[in-house]
């Protein structure tokens, strides 16, 4: 599905991430942890095209697509989340999810017909996300919670294939932190997820396989039991 291999960023002489490999199997979802610093938000920018890799390839849907750029990766099916959600306070979630809607088979000519009606899918995303009931609220006055599941809905919104995900439990509360997991339960298996996550009960419960960075290198990917009981991983990561 996509499938990194040698990948490499410096940034002058910090070597952030060193020859990574890192395949993502059609379906899964994929946790990927380690400590601050260990390069998990770069990795992610180097598949959106936000950062060009200094080595290394990005293979999807038979293309290498390291280096390409941040629009051309979003349209072939990568869709991403960011740490800080990022909205218009004033503008309503159904108009959001509107915006965020892509039509694979809009062309320039397409520009002349009626645009598409998109109530039946925006409903189905807002059920989804948890957002049902709230499509007519504008982003401001939604919860903390309901405002990452926004940035969930949005991502959906795109069609995208593979998602990366960048902490999207982060500062939120434990039942909140419980719909994302319930959220995400939902999209098994309809998309390919990369879910870089510090709560490690959440990132457990949810990955199919979990891959731990450390030092900009993968030290292992396996199963969530085999990787939690790893005694280098203890040792890295989980400070035992
Ligand atoms: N644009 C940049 N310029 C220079 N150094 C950078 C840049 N972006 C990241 N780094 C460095 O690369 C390394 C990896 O950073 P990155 O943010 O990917 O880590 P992370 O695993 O996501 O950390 P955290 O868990 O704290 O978010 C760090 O040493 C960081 O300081």
């Amino acid at each position: 599905m996509l499938s990194i291999e040698g990948l490499t960023k410096e940034f002058g002489s910090l070597v952030a991430i060193e020859d990574l490999d890192l395949e993502l199997e059609p379906g899964e979802i994929h946790g990927l942890i380690g400590p601050n610093g260990a390069g998990k938000t770069t990795t992610i920018n180097l598949i959106t095209g936000d950062l060009a890799p200094t080595r290394g390839t990005i293979m999807y849907d038979g293309e290498d697509i390291a280096g390409r750029s941040p629009t051309d990766i979003a349209n072939m099916g990568i869709g991403r989340s960011f740490q800080v959600v990022q909205y218009f306070p004033e503008m309503t979630v159904r108009k959001h999810l509107r915006l965020a809607s892509r039509d694979p088979t809009r062309t320039v000519l397409s520009a002349f017909t009626p645009r598409t009606d998109y109530t039946e899918k925006i409903e189905e995303i807002a059920e989804t996300a948890h957002l049902d009931g709230r499509l007519d609220t504008v982003a401001k006055n939604l919860s903390h919670g309901e405002q990452r599941f926004l940035d969930i809905a949005m991502v959906l919104a795109m069609d995208p294939e593979v998602i990366l995900f960048d902490e999207p439990a982060a500062g939120l509360n434990h039942s909140e932190t419980e719909e994302v997991r319930q959220i995400f339960e939902d999209m098994r298996g309809d998309y390919t997820m990369l879910v870089v996550e510090h709560d490690i009960d959440l990132v457990r419960a949810l990955s199919d396989r979990i891959s731990v960075l450390h030092n900009g290198s993968i030290l292992t990917t396996g199963p969530p039991s085999e990787v939690v009981e790893n005694e280098t991983v203890k040792e890295v990561y989980l400070g035992e």
